[in-house]
Protein backbone atom coordinates (compact mmCIF):
# COMPACT_ATOMS: atom_id res chain seq x y z
CA UNK A 1 0.00 0.00 0.00
CA UNK A 2 1.30 3.33 -0.47
CA UNK A 3 0.32 6.70 1.16
CA UNK A 4 -0.08 9.99 0.54
CA UNK A 5 1.38 12.46 1.66
CA UNK A 6 0.16 14.85 4.65
CA UNK A 7 0.17 18.29 4.58
CA UNK A 8 3.45 19.15 5.89
CA UNK A 9 5.17 16.53 3.93
CA UNK A 10 3.78 18.14 0.76
CA UNK A 11 4.78 21.58 1.52
CA UNK A 12 8.43 20.23 2.37
CA UNK A 13 8.63 18.41 -0.97
CA UNK A 14 6.95 21.07 -3.12
CA UNK A 15 9.53 23.81 -1.49
CA UNK A 16 12.08 21.37 -2.95
CA UNK A 17 10.75 20.83 -6.30
CA UNK A 18 10.52 24.57 -7.60
CA UNK A 19 10.04 24.03 -11.03
CA UNK A 20 7.22 21.62 -10.76
CA UNK A 21 3.67 22.99 -10.18
CA UNK A 22 1.18 21.68 -8.00
CA UNK A 23 -2.29 20.76 -9.43
CA UNK A 24 -4.77 20.60 -6.72
CA UNK A 25 -7.60 19.16 -8.66
CA UNK A 26 -5.55 15.94 -9.31
CA UNK A 27 -3.33 16.12 -6.20
CA UNK A 28 -0.73 15.78 -8.66
CA UNK A 29 2.68 18.04 -9.55
CA UNK A 30 3.12 18.81 -13.35
CA UNK A 31 6.22 20.27 -15.29
CA UNK A 32 6.57 21.21 -18.86
CA UNK A 33 9.95 20.54 -20.64
CA UNK A 34 10.89 22.58 -23.95
CA UNK A 35 13.63 20.89 -26.20
CA UNK A 36 15.76 21.57 -29.27
CA UNK A 37 13.18 19.52 -31.63
CA UNK A 38 11.95 16.28 -31.51
CA UNK A 39 14.37 13.86 -31.28
CA UNK A 40 15.80 15.71 -28.51
CA UNK A 41 12.04 15.65 -26.95
CA UNK A 42 11.96 11.99 -27.72
CA UNK A 43 15.62 10.99 -26.07
CA UNK A 44 14.43 12.18 -22.67
CA UNK A 45 11.21 10.61 -23.13
CA UNK A 46 13.26 7.69 -23.31
CA UNK A 47 15.30 8.19 -20.37
CA UNK A 48 12.54 9.02 -18.26
CA UNK A 49 10.98 5.58 -19.62
CA UNK A 50 13.57 3.68 -18.38
CA UNK A 51 13.86 5.26 -15.06
CA UNK A 52 10.11 4.60 -14.61
CA UNK A 53 10.11 0.75 -15.42
CA UNK A 54 12.93 0.89 -12.70
CA UNK A 55 10.65 2.30 -10.40
CA UNK A 56 7.93 0.78 -11.50
CA UNK A 57 6.17 3.84 -11.03
CA UNK A 58 4.77 5.85 -14.78
CA UNK A 59 4.28 9.12 -15.80
CA UNK A 60 1.28 10.58 -17.25
CA UNK A 61 2.56 12.92 -20.12
CA UNK A 62 1.95 13.96 -23.37
CA UNK A 63 4.57 15.11 -26.16
CA UNK A 64 4.08 17.77 -29.23
CA UNK A 65 6.99 17.74 -31.37
CA UNK A 66 10.10 19.45 -28.81
CA UNK A 67 7.70 20.15 -25.75
CA UNK A 68 6.95 17.42 -23.23
CA UNK A 69 4.43 17.82 -20.16
CA UNK A 70 4.65 15.52 -17.39
CA UNK A 71 1.91 14.75 -14.45
CA UNK A 72 3.25 12.65 -11.70
CA UNK A 73 0.62 11.36 -9.40
CA UNK A 74 0.40 7.57 -7.74
CA UNK A 75 -3.02 6.34 -8.82
CA UNK A 76 -2.47 2.99 -6.12
CA UNK A 77 -2.70 6.05 -3.32
CA UNK A 78 -5.20 8.53 -4.89
CA UNK A 79 -2.90 11.61 -4.74
CA UNK A 80 0.88 12.42 -4.29
CA UNK A 81 3.20 10.04 -2.64
CA UNK A 82 6.83 9.83 -1.89
CA UNK A 83 6.89 8.14 -5.44
CA UNK A 84 6.05 11.21 -7.07
CA UNK A 85 8.74 13.33 -5.52
CA UNK A 86 11.43 10.65 -6.00
CA UNK A 87 10.54 10.16 -9.55
CA UNK A 88 10.51 14.24 -9.70
CA UNK A 89 14.06 14.28 -8.68
CA UNK A 90 14.80 11.62 -10.65
CA UNK A 91 13.72 13.71 -13.90
CA UNK A 92 14.85 17.07 -12.72
CA UNK A 93 18.29 14.99 -12.65
CA UNK A 94 18.20 14.24 -16.40
CA UNK A 95 18.17 17.93 -17.29
CA UNK A 96 20.41 20.01 -14.91
C1 LIG B 1 1.23 -3.12 -10.48
C2 LIG B 1 2.12 -1.90 -10.54
O1 LIG B 1 3.14 -2.00 -9.60
C3 LIG B 1 1.32 -0.64 -10.24
O2 LIG B 1 0.18 -0.58 -11.06
C4 LIG B 1 2.14 0.62 -10.36
C5 LIG B 1 2.64 0.88 -11.76
N1 LIG B 1 2.95 2.27 -12.02
C6 LIG B 1 2.35 3.25 -11.33
N2 LIG B 1 2.51 4.51 -11.68
C7 LIG B 1 1.87 5.50 -11.05
N3 LIG B 1 2.08 6.77 -11.44
N4 LIG B 1 1.05 5.24 -10.03
C8 LIG B 1 0.82 4.01 -9.59
O3 LIG B 1 0.05 3.82 -8.65
C9 LIG B 1 1.50 2.95 -10.25
N5 LIG B 1 1.35 1.70 -9.86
Amino acid sequence: MVEQLNQAEREDALDGLPDWDHDEGRDAITRNFTFADFSEAFAFMTRVALLAEKADHHPEWSNVYNRVEILLTTHDAGGLSGRDIDMAQAIDALVE
